[in-house]
Formats: C-alpha cells, sequence, structure tokens
C-alpha cells in the first residue's frame, strides 16, 4: 500500500482541552492525561494557549505587561484594549489550529490543549461586555472532542499560584479569579446548550485522583 493510502486509512485523533481558572492545575494535568494515554499506546502530542506562535508570543508579552508596561493593567489611564486582546487571543487560536493541532489530528495523533476558546467565552466576556461578540470571532474554530472543565474555588487557585511563583500574569487578581470562576459557571452551561461535550471533573482532589477521573472521563471517547 503507498504511504498516501496508509495515511488516508488512519484514524483522526481525539482532541481535547483542559480548562480551568490560573490554578487549576491544566498544566499539570495536560501532562499527567497524555502519559497516561501513552500507556494507552497512542501518540499524544500537547500544547497550550496562548501558543508558541507568533500570535501567541505578542499575547503573552501583553499578559506579562511588556506590551503597553504598566498600561495594560485593567484601570490604567491608557490600557492595552481588551478587544484587542480578545482579538489577538482569536487569531492565534486560528494559528494554533491551522500549524500544529488539525496536522497532528489528521495524522493520527491525539491532541491536548492546555486551553482554548472556552478561556476566551470565560475571561474576554467580562471584559468586553459579554459571549455574543466573543462566540462570533471565535465561530471559525473546531469544536474539541471534550473540554475537560478543572473545577476548583477562586480561593485554591489563587492560594496554588501564590505558592507557585510571586509572578503576577493580568489576570491573576484575587478579585478577578472570583468573577471568572463565575463566567466559567456561564460558558459551560452555553457550550453544553450549543451540543459542545464539557465535562466536569473536581479540581480540589490531591493530582493522582484528578487524573484518574481524567481518565475514566476519556477512556469512552478513544
Ligand atoms: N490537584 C492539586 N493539588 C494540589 N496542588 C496542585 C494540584 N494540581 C496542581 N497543583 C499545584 O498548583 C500549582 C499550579 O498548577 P498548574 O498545573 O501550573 O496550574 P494551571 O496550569 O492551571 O495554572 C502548581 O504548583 C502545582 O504543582
Ligand atoms: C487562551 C486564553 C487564555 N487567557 C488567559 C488565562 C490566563 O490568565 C492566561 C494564560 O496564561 P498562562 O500563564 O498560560 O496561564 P496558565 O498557566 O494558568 O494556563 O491567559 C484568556 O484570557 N483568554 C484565552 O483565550
Amino acid at each position: 500500500m503507498s504511504p498516501r493510502r496508509a495515511a488516508g486509512r488512519r484514524r483522526r485523533g481525539r482532541f481535547l482541552v483542559l480548562e480551568g481558572l490560573d490554578g487549576a492545575g491544566t498544566t499539570t494535568q495536560a501532562q499527567r492525561l497524555a502519559a497516561w494515554l501513552r500507556a494507552q499506546g497512542r501518540q499524544v502530542h500537547v500544547t497550550a494557549e496562548p501558543s508558541g506562535g507568533p500570535v501567541g508570543a505578542l499575547v503573552r508579552q501583553v499578559l506579562t505587561g511588556r506590551v503597553g508596561g504598566a498600561a495594560a493593567r485593567p484601570g490604567a489611564a491608557n490600557p492595552f484594549d481588551p478587544h484587542a486582546l480578545a482579538l489577538l487571543f482569536a487569531a492565534d487560536r486560528l494559528d494554533h489550529v491551522a500549524s500544529e493541532i488539525a496536522p497532528r489530528l489528521a495524522e493520527g495523533q491525539d491532541v491536548i490543549s492546555d486551553r482554548y476558546t472556552l478561556s476566551s467565552l470565560a475571561y474576554q466576556s467580562l471584559t468586553c461586555g459579554g459571549p455574543a461578540w466573543i462566540e462570533a470571532i471565535n465561530a471559525r474554530a473546531p469544536a474539541p472532542d471534550a473540554t475537560l472543565f478543572l473545577e476548583v474555588s477562586a480561593a485554591t487557585a489563587v492560594r496554588r499560584r501564590f505558592a507557585a511563583s510571586s509572578r503576577r500574569e493580568l489576570f491573576e487578581v484575587p478579585a478577578f479569579q472570583r468573577r471568572v470562576a463565575r463566567s466559567y459557571q456561564r460558558a459551560l452551561a452555553r457550550l453544553q446548550e450549543q451540543g459542545e461535550r464539557v465535562l466536569v471533573v473536581d479540581g480540589e482532589q490531591p493530582v493522582e485522583a484528578v487524573t484518574a477521573a481524567l481518565a475514566e472521563r476519556v477512556k469512552s471517547l478513544l
């Protein structure tokens, strides 16, 4: 059989997204879920948003205050426009899909992304006057096979982030995290209404228990 036909017969990989507040454990669990999938004999690519591509690099500069400096902070006299940032997240997503995610899925690899569209729906709906426009600018981003939401309280998320590092990014402020927690609940409900598969896992449990719960949910999708 020619390599082309062999590739044509290959089954598409699974596209899984991990979501949660800053500190929910998505970075930790992306790696651990990948290890579990590999142990099942699957090929797995782990990635994250903002991505490692050119638009993602720009987004990270805004988040860490290197673009606009103190002006990137909410409430600053001349803030980095939140709508411009929402567009950068959406542009980064389409570039990420085209350059990194879709080709691997087509090759049969599973892809785990640490954050995706649900992050924009949760965070940017708060800074851009609601979800409608955020949904519109993300309409071209393909739906994942499942979005796995790690549910933790804002207090847990902030405590974990403070323990891990003293560096603060744009959205890592306790009062804002409480608002993001509520926004995530609204965004989850909207995605579910639209027929997307969203699975909620208790992220307050010890690391190993969270991974076991994720594996249990993912098993039925393979
Ligand atoms: N289930 C857990 N219980 C306790 N601490 C955790 C748990 N998951 C992650 N952590 C710790 O919390 C911090 C943030 O985790 P991380 O995976 O980087 O979160 P995120 O990527 O969601 O911000 C890290 O120090 C990590 O070791
Ligand atoms: C992907 C995405 C991230 N974000 C935010 C969430 C985080 O505060 C930040 C990503 O920074 P990062 O340091 O990657 O966060 P974490 O390690 O917690 O996953 O950007 C959005 O506001 N919208 C988005 O679409």
